[in-house]
Order: structure tokens, then C-alpha cells, then sequence
């Protein structure tokens, strides 16, 4: 269950009134899109996508040998899956996120693997990208190295079902892969098997994040009371005047959680509009506690250039207490209190002393940080996204601003 809390911004019931023949108006405009050839809207399908995950439960199950599974891919590619096995995997299979090039950590990884036990999952929709493609020849020349013929066992492919150099390499090696499909875009991609086939492994309830997932679609698809993406989407709106967004999450499971928003964010709504004027906010990340004691300062007292979203969990999955010890009577006011109880009265206070600084911030409360629950987020945050794209007028699903880079990458390499 994901809740939206607003008490600190009184105006905000008035302006969703006002607002809702253009909230409305975007959705429409959104779902009239879906089905059309590159509209990029597949995503808005992965949760009912039950083949693929019988697909993806099959081969895991005929892969009990993986001790170590090393996830080659960056951005879309990588971040959703790197957030969700921080926080639910199980720990019985060692994850290692090859999502950079720089030679060191590749030579201690290299180092401390055995290739008899390690899965190298190469993730790329386009199949081009050059930190992936560097970072798959090298685990390809040690796994061959080692086990001559059988390394095509110990290689998967998850790529675009039809083009690009990853599906011809994978089709001709005859490795095992799975598809991206063509209508949905790295960064939305958390659902397909970019997330679920390493969570396959991770031990993490698919399941639970798929049916969270169908629960945000349907609420976006709801009536507008209800309609909680679009009540986001018009926050963000509302403050786009602001350039900053913080993304604040209070949950150390959840720790990559706000990189992967800052991809979804940053990368979906940053670019110039229909009329060539430049729009979008920067997405700032920032975990909690931890941040009371970094950014929360700045939050309080700096400059009135922010919205602040907290993601604050509601209930613990388990609890744990705080012990009471003899002698330490500055700790009197915390013992026998729980840990859960500790985290949300500093959340709540946080919420509390950026309203009462004349900060813009609002909560996102999610019921319990499982699978189900952030399952809900993902998609919740997907949404807004998509709405916050038309009401912008760009286009959400493209990047064309990181063209040139990888362009000047390759001429740099000659
Ligand atoms: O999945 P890939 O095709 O390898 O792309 C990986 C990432 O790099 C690109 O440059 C894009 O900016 C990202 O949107 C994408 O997620």
C-alpha cells in the first residue's frame, strides 16, 4: 500500500481540483498512445507478463550451481536491479554489479570469482553500449579461458528480442537470453527481465513485486481522487519552478533506490520541449537517516529551490529493540523503544522541520518495504514520470542529449 501525504501544502487540494481537466487530459493522451509503435509504453504491460516469468523461474531452477552472478549492464540496464537486491535478496547467491570500467575493481573482482560457479548476465537493450560490451569481453576471455567450451553455460544474454549486436552474438553462440522488449526503455525496464532475472537468483518474491506493480497501474488508471500517480505527477508539476527535486528515502534497504529514480527522473523529463525551450527539474538523492546528518541542513535553510519527496515506510517487515544498559542515561529516552519506531519518529520529524522552514515537501508512505510495496513504487514512479512527460511536452522515453558523448567516446578511442 502507498499513501500520499500532503498535510504541509494546504493548497494542494484546491490546485488538484483546478488541475484535473489537465491531469485527465495527460493520461488520455498517455494511454492513446499505448500499442502505437514506439510509444515506448510497454512497461505499463511487464506486470501481467506471467510467460516470461515462468521463462525466467525455469531457467533459474535448471541453474542451481550460481554462486556468483555477475551483472554486466549500466543505467537502465543496471539500477533497478541493483536497488531490489540490495534490499530483498537473500544473500545466497553473491551479486556483483559490473556497471563501470575503470581497471582495478575488474581485476580484484576477477580475482576473487571462480568460474565454475559464476552466471555472467550481460544486460544491454541496444547491445552497443561501450562500458557493457568492455566489460563483457573481459569475463568472456576469463570464462573461455577457464572452461574452454563449456563457457557458453555460464553466459545469459538479456538484450532486444530482435536487433543489435548482443541478440546476433547470443543467436550464433546459441546462449541462453531473454528479451527486452522493443517498447520499453532501460530505464523503465526494472519489470522485464533486466530486474527479474537477476532477482530470479536473488531469492526475491517476483510475484509480490509484480501484483505491487498492477496495483499502481490501476490506480493510475482510476478515478482522480484515487488517482495517486497523477496527484505526484501535478506536485512535481506544480513546483517545476523550483529546479531541484530531492528524492529522500528513510530506508537503508532501500539504499540505490534514489539513483535509479534519478535515471527514471533526470533522464525521462530533462531535455527541451516541443517549442525548443530547455525543461526539467534535477533529481537529488538522499537516503535517511543518514542524510539528517549531511543534506538536511541545506533541505532546512537553503535556498526555497527545492520539492522534497520522503519515502517513509510505515511498518518494519520485523522489528527489533533497543537494549537498556546501566550507566548511559543519555541513551535512557531510546531504550526498550523499538528500531522501526526510532527511524519513523526521525522521519516524521524531518517531514515536520522542513514544513516548519517553509520548505515544499510532501510523503510517499509505504506500508512495509517488501517486495510488494516497492513493486508499487517502481511502477508508481514510472507513472509519474510518463504524466510529468506530457505535461511538459517531451518525450519521456528518449535521451538524445547522451548521443554526442558516446560519439565523442568512440572518436577519442579513433
Ligand atoms: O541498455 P543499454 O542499451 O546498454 O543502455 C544503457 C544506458 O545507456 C544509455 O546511454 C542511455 O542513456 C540509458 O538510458 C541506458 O539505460
Amino acid at each position: 500500500m502507498l499513501r500520499l501525504d500532503t498535510r504541509f501544502l494546504p493548497d494542494f487540494g484546491e490546485a488538484l481540483r483546478q488541475n484535473a481537466p489537465r491531469l485527465l487530459e495527460a493520461r488520455s493522451a498517455l494511454l492513446a498512445r499505448k500499442g502505437e509503435p514506439g510509444a515506448m509504453l510497454g512497461w505499463l504491460d511487464l506486470p501481467e507478463d506471467t510467460e516470461t516469468l515462468r521463462l525466467i523461474r525455469r531457467y533459474r531452477e535448471a541453474n542451481p550451481w550460481v554462486e556468483d552472478f555477475v551483472h554486466i549492464g549500466i543505467g537502465g540496464s543496471a539500477l533497478g536491479p541493483k536497488a531490489l537486491e540490495a534490499a530483498f535478496g537473500d544473500g545466497r547467491v553473491r551479486f556483483h554489479f559490473v556497471d563501470h570500467v575503470e581497471p582495478e575493481p575488474l581485476r580484484a573482482l576477477l580475482g576473487r570469482l571462480d568460474p565454475g560457479k559464476t552466471l555472467v548476465n550481460v544486460v544491454s537493450k541496444s547491445g552497443a553500449t561501450a562500458e557493457t560490451l568492455a566489460a563483457f569481453l573481459l569475463f568472456l576471455r576469463w570464462l573461455e579461458e577457464a572452461l574452454g567450451e563449456g563457457w557458453r553455460r555460464h553466459v545469459a544474454v538479456t538484450t532486444d528480442p530482435q536487433k543489435g549486436p548482443l541478440r546476433a552474438f547470443a543467436e550464433r553462440e546459441g546462449l541462453a537470453s531473454f528479451p527486452i522488449p522493443q517498447e520499453v526503455g532501460g530505464r523503465f525496464s526494472v519489470l522485464s527481465p533486466v530486474g527479474l532475472l537477476p532477482l530470479a537468483f536473488a531469492g526475491v518474491d517476483l510475484e509480490a513485486l509484480l501484483a505491487g506493480a498492477r496495483k499502481a497501474n490501476a490506480q493510475a488508471q482510476g478515478p482522480l481522487e484515487e488517482a495517486l500517480p497523477l496527484h505526484t505527477a501535478l506536485l512535481q508539476d506544480l513546483h517545476r519552478e523550483r529546479p531541484i527535486s530531492v528524492f529522500m528515502v528513510y530506508s537503508e534497504r532501500l539504499k540505490h533506490l534514489p539513483f535509479w529514480f534519478v535515471q527514471l527522473h533526470s533522464e525521462s523529463l530533462g531535455k527541451r520541449d516541443r517549442e525548443g525551450r530547455r525543461v526539467g527539474t534535477t533529481a537529488l538523492p538522499a537516503l535517511g537517516p543518514q542524510d539528517q546528518h549531511a543534506q538536511v541542513q541545506l533541505f532546512r535553510e537553503g535556498p526555497p529551490d527545492k520539492l522534497i519527496a520522503l519515502v517513509i515506510p510505515e511498518h518494519p517487515v520485523e522489528d527489533l529493540e533497543i537494549p537498556k544498559a546501566e550507566g548511559l542515561e543519555a541513551a535512557a529516552y531510546l531504550q526498550g523503544k523499538t528500531f522501526h519506531r526510532l527511524l519513523r519518529a526521525e522521519a516524521e520529524a524531518t517531514y515536520q522541520a522542513l514544513a516548519e522552514a517553509d520548505q515544499r515537501v510532501y510523503a510517499l508512505y509505504l506500508e512495509r518495504v517488501d517486495p510488494y510495496g516497492v513493486g508499487w513504487l517502481l511502477q508508481h514512479l514510472m507513472w509519474q514520470t510518463a504524466l510529468l512527460g506530457e505535461l511538459w511536452g517531451v518525450n519521456a522515453f528518449d535521451q538524445p542529449g547522451v548521443e554526442l558523448g558516446k560519439a565523442l567516446t568512440r572518436a577519442l578511442l579513433g
